[in-house]
Parts: structure tokens; C-alpha cells; sequence
């Protein structure tokens, strides 16, 4: 059976998955946990389901899986410490909330955490910053640190600064965004309901499950609907997200928070939620990405080791392999790799600016924190982050 068969929309079929082992070999997860579930419906944090969250969260952590957290409910927490019954129309007040709920957000996140001493950061970033390259990458370095050193990030949007965020709830975006940045393998997104039906299981209750779908597949925009009363993205913003993330090859389960160990029953592959599925994966929808890049922004050449390093051995271009940069290009950006001719050979994403790569050019890996006063990593450019031409 083709990869597309397999994941037409099946709604009522039980047929096992064949895709779930995706899940039991992804290795970075973006967990997303909505405000209604988070909240119980705007009732105040429910501590004790976001202690078994995080207690799932830690054994998957114990599992060597890395995590990150995106955690909306700031305005509704915010709501009830205010005693606001319904959700405020004005931007202002809703931004006042976010700021007074987020406090308890992260202090109930950092209490669960420690006890079993794990430790928690606080990141709160708005779309804005990862459209803009500068802060894009510098987010990504941080994500990047905090998970090597085996810290859960915990992000919300930053409410303050967010206007139409705030209005739409759009905490499934970030997130996915987030799943982008990371290049993780999984976003799982809890929520109130089962996973994505046919249609709103609130308004019909004859609406049907659907296991396992394409992210990309256009029927699943008219299926989906808005969401409740605290003013929430709903179940589209869902769907956009799960594209969004497929374009990094990343899967995405929309399940339902309540399951009991949700998680660890999706870590073992266990058919629960809706499976929306990339059409490639990670690596491959990355070396699309770079082949697709007609303009590049420098060039660095190569001596005939490097060449047959890349070539024949698929390794990673190392600074010592490097005869002459040119351009100016930054760190992030696509550069093109040419052989002594002056052929390209390869295009790849950098780890340096241009006035670094003459620096190191021709330097052994080692030497990088000597001669930079820092290292950012020891290749030029990474082999995940090059394609061969
Ligand atoms: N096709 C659908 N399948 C499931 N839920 C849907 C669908 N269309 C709309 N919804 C609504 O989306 C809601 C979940 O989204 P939302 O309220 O934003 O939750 P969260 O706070 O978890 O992000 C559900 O409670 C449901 O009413
Ligand atoms: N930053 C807002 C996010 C709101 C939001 O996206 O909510 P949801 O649709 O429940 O994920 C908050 O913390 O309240």
C-alpha cells in the first residue's frame, strides 16, 4: 500500500495505523497544551492534570526524548485571579490578564517540574520573532542550549506585545513554528476534545474520529471549526498548524489531554487522537528546502579532501577544508560549496558569518574557540544542513 492510501481520511475505520511509529522513533517533541484542558474550561490551572502531564513529560525526558512546551491558559488564569467571568473584548485587558496568569502559569509548571528535579526556563516569543532572521536564530541557539542541557522550555506567546495573537488564540501556530525552529519530529497538541472529527463534535454528536490523515489534504479545512467560549483558535487553527509543521517533515497527533498517559501511550505508538502526517521527512523536506535555493548568499572553496569528503564520504564541510570565502553572508543563511574549478558542489546552511568563515578558513576545528572566542559549532556547515548537487 502507498504512503498516500495508507493515510486517506478514514473516519470510523479501525484499522491499526501503519504511521505511529513515527511516534515511537520520534526524538524531539513539542508538547502544546490548550487553555480550555489546561484551565478546565476557565475554572483556574488544573494542578493535579498538570502534574500528571509533566510526570509524563519527565518519563519521557528519562526515555532520552528532548521536549519543549508550549503552554497557552496565561488570560485565563489571568481571568480568574481577576475574578472576570467572561473574557475580556478589549486587547488591553486581555493583555493584563495574560500578564497576571502567566506568573501562575510558570510557577505551577516550575513547582511540577522540580519535584523530580527537573529544571524549567521561561520563554515568551511572538510570530514577529521568528520572522525576523536575527531573532529567529537567536531563539533557536537558546531552545538549543536549554535542551542540551536538559532544561524544558515552557513558551507562551508574549501576550504583552501580541495583538492579533491575543484576539485569535493562536498558541497552535506558535507552537508549530516552534516545532520549525527546532526541527522536531513530533508536535503533539493536547486538547478537550478526542482528537479532529469529521465535524465539531459540539454541535453534532454524530461527528466521527479521524485516525490518521495528511496534514496537507484541503478537506480537513472545511471540517474544522472554531473554538469555545474563552475565545480560543478552535480546531482550524489545528489543522494550519499541523501544515505548517509538515513543512519541517514534523507529525503532528491533536489527542485529547484527559487520556490518562497520553503521552506515553502515543510514545508507544498507540492509535489515540488524529495522526496528521508530513509528506517527507524531516531530512528530506529540509534538503528540498536547500535545493530550492536558487540564490545564495556567499561561497566558500574547497581543497580536493573536502570535495571527496562531502562527495563520496556524505560527511560535514570542516573549517580545514576551506581555501577562500567569499560574499558576505551571515550565520544561518545558504551558501554555495565550489571544488578548486570553481563547480558548485554543494549548498548547505552555515554556522558562521563571512568575516568568521575567512577567519577560520583553513583552521582545524579545535583552534575555532581560539581564534572566535567562542564556538557555535565544529563544522562550517553541517551534512543534515547540505545538499549535494
Ligand atoms: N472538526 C472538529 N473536530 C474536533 N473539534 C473541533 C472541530 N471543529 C471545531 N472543534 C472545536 O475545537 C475545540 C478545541 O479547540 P480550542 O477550544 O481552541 O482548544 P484549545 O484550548 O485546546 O486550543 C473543540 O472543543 C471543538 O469544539
Ligand atoms: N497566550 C495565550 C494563548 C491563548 C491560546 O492560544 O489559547 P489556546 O487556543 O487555548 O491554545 C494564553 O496563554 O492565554
Amino acid at each position: 500500500m502507498s504512503h498516500a492510501d495508507s493515510t486517506s481520511i478514514n473516519a470510523g475505520s479501525t484499522t491499526v495505523s501503519s504511521q505511529r511509529h513515527r511516534l515511537q522513533r520520534a526524538k524531539r517533541w513539542v508538547v502544546k497544551i490548550g487553555s480550555a484542558l489546561l484551565t478546565d474550561n476557565g475554572q483556574g490551572l488544573d494542578q493535579a492534570a498538570m502534574a500528571a502531564w509533566v510526570e509524563q513529560m519527565v518519563a519521557l525526558k528519562a526515555q532520552g526524548i528532548e521536549l519543549i512546551l508550549v503552554s497557552s491558559g496565561a488570560v485565563a488564569e489571568g481571568m480568574v485571579r481577576m475574578g472576570l467571568r467572561a473574557r475580556p473584548d478589549s486587547v488591553p485587558e486581555l493583555q493584563a490578564c495574560a500578564a497576571i496568569g502567566q506568573m501562575g502559569l510558570v510557577q505551577a509548571y516550575e513547582t511540577h517540574f522540580r519535584q523530580h528535579q527537573v529544571r524549567t526556563a521561561q520563554v515568551l516569543l511572538t510570530h514577529d520573532d521568528l520572522s525576523d532572521r536575527k531573532r529567529y536564530l537567536n531563539a533557536r541557539s537558546t531552545l538549543r542550549t536549554l535542551m542540551n542541557w536538559g532544561v524544558i522550555a515552557v513558551i507562551n506567546e508574549n501576550d504583552t506585545v501580541a495583538t492579533d495573537e491575543i484576539r485569535f488564540g493562536d498558541n497552535d501556530t506558535l507552537a508549530a513554528l516552534v516545532a520549525n525552529l527546532v526541527e522536531a519530529d513530533a508536535l503533539i497538541i493536547l486538547t478537550d476534545q478526542d482528537g479532529m472529527f469529521d465535524r465539531d463534535p459540539r454541535h453534532d454528536p454524530t461527528a466521527v474520529l479521524l485516525p490518521e490523515v495528511q496534514a496537507t489534504d484541503a478537506r480537513l479545512l472545511k471540517m474544522a471549526g472554531g473554538g469555545g467560549a474563552l475565545g480560543r483558535g478552535g480546531m482550524i487553527t489545528k489543522v494550519r498548524a499541523a501544515r505548517l509543521a509538515a513543512r519541517s517533515g514534523c507529525a503532528t497527533v491533536i489527542a485529547s489531554g484527559r487520556g490518562e498517559n497520553i503521552l506515553q501511550r502515543l510514545k508507544q505508538g498507540d492509535v489515540l487522537g488524529t495522526l496528521l502526517l508530513p509528506e517527507q521527512d524531516r531530512l528530506a523536506a529540509r534538503k528540498q528546502w536547500l535545493a530550492g535555493h536558487l540564490q545564495v548568499a556567499g561561497q566558500v572553496q574547497l581543497d580536493a579532501g573536502a570535495v571527496a569528503a562531502l562527495r563520496q564520504g556524505h560527511r560535514s564541510l570542516l573549517p580545514v577544508g576551506v581555501t577562500a570565502v567569499s560574499g558576505n553572508f551571515q550565520r544561518g543563511e545558504v551558501i554555495a560549496c565550489v571544488d578548486e574549478s570553481g563547480e558548485q558542489i554543494a549548498l548547505g546552511l552555515v554556522n558562521y558569518c563571512a568575516d568568521e568563515a575567512r577567519r577560520i578558513a583553513g583552521q582545524a576545528s579545535e583552534r575555532i574557540e581560539a581564534i572566535l572566542g567562542y564556538v557555535d559549532a565544529p563544522e562550517l556547515i553541517h551534512r543534515d544542513n547540505m545538499v549535494l548537487i
